[in-house]
Order: structure tokens, then sequence, then C-alpha cells
């Protein structure tokens, strides 16, 4: 039971206490009469007994619920222990997402959609892909990026221009997915309009009202399907398609192919693997078939764009508006890079940034407070009661990411941006599943060593260069938008250049 509730109750308990006593001792002098007593005493006893229907009826509203989506039973966790339980002791048990929409080949083949051993088999193939040796490699893209990226930005700052920062990130971010996932060079921070960009927009805007009609209506679905409506963008799908192969035959022609160690050597390994082009071979680990490497090309683009993208454009911005925390990050970096970095670009290296805790613990309350993904969700596959509560076969587990990190009852004042938060003593006091922005267990997030890296690389080489402050287009508090954690009037701000003996 939560806090609140308890205090409600036990006030409501005392004051009738304290009627209770008077009106004895009212008898007592002879102030009150007995039939006074008496209606006292059963008022009193009604009251404690609906309190104890309330506290249990608090127990189970606080700690889950749930209601019927037409036939499938969904529940939603507030209970950290049985969130815990749920994605990582009893995983076993709820090993899939719900499927909310079909999808069409090759994209329906994407991790976050598959099933089972299927889903096992792939991930365990995939996973290479993100091997801290791996990563060490793909991070000469991020860099190069970030380099890129400062030239863009000194042309604003001395034009002293306003910046809305979910744009530009989102111009880098694209860069940086498809120069570490696929070694293309898009350039879309200088030509936001090129024809990657264009198609990786269109791919990531779904049909929202035909995804969210299937959402709140799943017979729709099938509907959907049977009249052929799509819920992402077949050309978008075709171009990206032509992309991987072609940057598969210029790697292969340029000698280059399975040396570069990123997700298209995967590719071309999986092709060696799997010559015959089917959708039932690549069955042994590591290997996978023509159209599952598709699947995930499609969805590293999906989930390693808007993400990342999001997460740096609340940090600065909540930087720019707590500059006592900036501060403290500058004051971090100049001590812990200080001569170890190219002092002309500023960008740190792989070994440097794994040594920033103050970055990392305003990284980490920025994803609290804006989490890219507001919730995650499993499927029960085999009966199971948890804490007392039954999870039948088919139900579908809602995980509430966002609500857990604004619950006031673990977060005092949760709107506030605190990084201290998340200093060694407060995270060694808070219960470990509190905060999950990359999800948990087994089918975490298996982006997320890439996108922690992305995301303090990209970081410390702006906040070394510049001081992020508001302009006049910020809107603080942020507002968001209805239906997802974006701000509705944009993340503006404006840069101003460190001073010299700063750096
Ligand atoms: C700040 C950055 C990111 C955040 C906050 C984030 C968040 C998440 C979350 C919440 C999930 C669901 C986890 C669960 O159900 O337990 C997820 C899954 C996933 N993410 Fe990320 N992500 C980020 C970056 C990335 C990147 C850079 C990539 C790829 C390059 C990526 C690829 C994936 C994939 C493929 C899955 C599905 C995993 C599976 O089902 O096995 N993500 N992510």
């Amino acid at each position: 039971m939560c806090t609140r509730h308890k205090k409600y109750i036990y006030l409501v308990l005392v004051v009738v206490v304290v009627v209770v006593v008077v009106v004895v001792v009212g008898v007592g002098v002879g102030v009150v009469e007995v039939e006074v007593v008496i209606l006292v005493v059963v008022v009193a006893v009604v009251v404690v007994v609906v309190l104890v229907v309330v506290v249990v009826e608090v127990v189970v509203v606080v700690v889950v619920y749930g209601w019927y989506d037409f036939k499938t039973p969904t529940i939603v966790l507030r209970d950290l222990d049985l969130i815990k339980d749920v994605c990582v002791k009893h995983f076993a048990n709820f090993p899939n997402r719900r499927a909310v929409v079909k999808l069409d080949p090759p994209f329906d083949q994407n991790l976050l959609s598959l099933f089972d051993d299927h889903w096992k088999r792939v991930r365990s193939a995939v996973t290479p892909t993100f091997s801290s040796g791996r990563l060490k490699k793909m991070c000469r893209h991020v860099e190069r990026n970030a380099r890129l990226f400062h030239k863009i930005l000194d042309q604003k700052q001395e034009s002293n221009e306003e910046i809305e920062l979910k744009e530009i990130m989102s111009r880098m971010t694209m860069d940086t997915i498809a120069s570490t996932g696929f070694g293309l060079d898009t350039d879309t921070l200088n030509q936001p309009d090129n024809q990657f960009s264009k198609n990786a927009k269109e791919f990531l805007n779904p049909n929202v009202a035909a995804f969210l009609v299937a959402m709140l209506l799943p017979f729709m679905s099938k509907i959907f399907n049977a009249l052929g409506v799509k819920f992402v963008s077949q050309s978008a799908t075709d171009f990206f398609e032509k992309v991987v192969d072609a940057a598969i035959q210029e790697r292969k022609e340029s000698g280059n192919a399975g040396k570069m160690h990123d997700f298209l050597d995967l590719v071309i390994n999986a092709e060696e693997k799997d010559k015959d082009d089917t959708e039932e071979k690549g069955k042994g680990a590591g290997s996978l078939s023509r159209k599952e490497v598709m699947g995930q090309a499609l969805i590293f683009l999906l989930a390693g764009y808007d993400t990342v993208s999001s997460v740096l454009s609340f940090t600065l911005f909540l930087l720019a508006k707590h500059p006592e925390h900036q501060r403290l990050v500058q004051e971090e970096l100049d001590s812990k890079l200080a001569g170890a970095s190219d002092q002309e670009d500023m960008i740190p290296k792989y070994e440097e940034v794994q040594n920033l805790p103050y970055l990392e613990q305003c990284i980490n309350e920025a994803m609290r407070m804006f989490p890219p993904g507001i919730l995650i969700d499993r499927v029960c596959t085999e009966e199971i009661t948890l804490h007392g509560v039954k999870f039948p076969k088919g139900m579908t587990v809602i995980l509430p990411i966002y609500a857990i990190h604004m619950d006031p009852d673990i977060w005092e004042e949760p709107r506030e941006f605190r990084p201290e938060r998340f200093s060694p003593d407060a995270k060694e006091a808070r219960h470990q599943f509190a905060f999950f922005p990359f999800g948990h267990g087994p089918r975490n997030c298996i982006g997320m060593r890439l996108g922690q890296l992305e995301l303090k690389i990209v970081l410390a080489s702006v906040l070394r260069r510049f001081d992020v402050v508001p302009c006049q287009k910020t809107v603080y508090p942020v507002k968001l938008e209805p239906l997802k954690l974006a701000a509705k009037d944009g993340l503006w701000v404006r840069l101003e250049r460190r001073r010299k003996q700063q750096l």
C-alpha cells in the first residue's frame, strides 16, 4: 500500500479513537447520554469496517489493476517485485510482447515482434554486434558524426541562432545509425531532405490512425489485413532493402566485407551461410535468413533513431534550464577529459566516456522524466501465480515505465530535475526496478550500450565546447504532446561558446 493512502487511513482511525474517548469521558462526567455512546460506537465500528474494506481495495488497486481487452485479460503492474518477477525471475512464463498489429514482411521479422524460440535464435545471432569490441569500432562513426555536428553548431552559435534540439539531434542520430549500422555516409545534418532521411521519416511515421484503431479494437487488425491496409510504408521499406543491398554489394566489391565488424558485416556473414535465401533457412545460432536480416536492419533504424535523439535533446534542454547542474557536468568533463582528448574538436574517446558519473546521472534523470518508451508489455504463455496475483495464460501484462518513473511514492517531487537521485547512495537505497528506460531482463533493449555510448560522446563533446542556455522560445515546464513524450512547443535553446579559461 502506498504511504499517501496509509496516512489518510491512520488519520481517520485517530479521529475515530479520539471521538470514542471523548464520548466515554463525557458519560463518565455525566454530560453525555448512554444512547449517544451506543450510537457513536456503532458509527465507529461501521467506519472501521469500511476502512478495512477500503484498505484491501487500495492494496488491490495500487499493486495491480486490469481490464478485459475484449476477451484478453490485461493487467498493469505497479509493484516493483512483481515487475522483477515478470521480466527476470519468471521470464520463461512471459517471453513475448503482444502483437498489436500484423506487420508486413520483412519488417515482421524484427526482434521486437518475434516470439519464443524464433526470437531467442535471432537475438543470440544479433547480440555479438553490440559487444564491447564492436562498440569500440563503431565509436569512430559516432565521433566522426559528432565532429560534423560541431561544425553545424559552430555556425549556429556564431549567428546567435535559436536551436530546436529535437530537430537537429534527429538529423545527427540519423547519420549515426546509418554509419554505425550500415557503413553509410548519409549527411542528413547538411542535407535534411536527402532520400535516406525522407524515407526514414516515412518509415518512422507509421499509419498512426490504423495503428491506434488496431490497439483499441484488436479485431480490426484482422480486418485491416484483409483489406490490405498497411501499417508501415511499403515504398520506404523497399527503399531500405535496396540501400542495404547496394551497401553490401559495394563492400564486397571493395574487398572490405567482413572487416568492418558492424551490422552490415553480420548481414554479409548471414548471406554466406544462407545462400538460397529462404525464410526457413538460417536456423543455427549466428545465422539469419535474408528476411530476418532485413527485419533487424529496419528495427535498428526505427529503435535507434528517435530514442537516442529524444534523450539527447531532453538532457541538453534540462541542463540549459538548470545551469548549476550543467556547471557540475562541465567541471567533471574539464577535470576528467583535460588533455586526454583531441583539444581541437573536443570529442572524447570510447575509454574516456566510461568514467563520467555525473554526466551519467544527468542522462539518467532526463530518461526518468522523459523515457522514450512510455511502457513495455509481456504476454503470459503459461499460467502462474505471483505474490497472490494470478496470471492466466494469454494475459497481457503492462509495465508502465513513465508512471513508475513519476510515482511520488518512489521519487520525491518527481517533476523536479534532480540528478542527485542517481548518486551511488541514492541508487543503493532504492528498489533496483524503479528505473527502467531500457526495459528489463533477457528481453531488454539490445542497443542499450550503443545508445548510452552515443549519448555520452555527443553530450560530453557539446558541453565541453558550449554553454547551453535558454532563449526566447524556451517553454518550461515542458508541455507534452497528447500521445507521446515529445515536447509540444519544441525544445528551444541557444549556445554560448565557453570561455577559454574554462576549457
Ligand atoms: C536511449 C536509447 C534507447 C532507449 C531508451 C531504448 C528503449 C528500449 C525499450 C524500453 C525496449 C523494450 C525493452 C523491454 O521490453 O524490456 C527496447 C527494445 C529494443 N531496442 Fe532499444 N532503446 C534505445 C536505443 C536503441 C538502439 C540504439 C537500438 C539499436 C541499434 C535499439 C534496438 C532495440 C531492439 C532491437 C529492441 C528489441 C529487443 C528484443 O525484443 O529482443 N534500441 N529499447
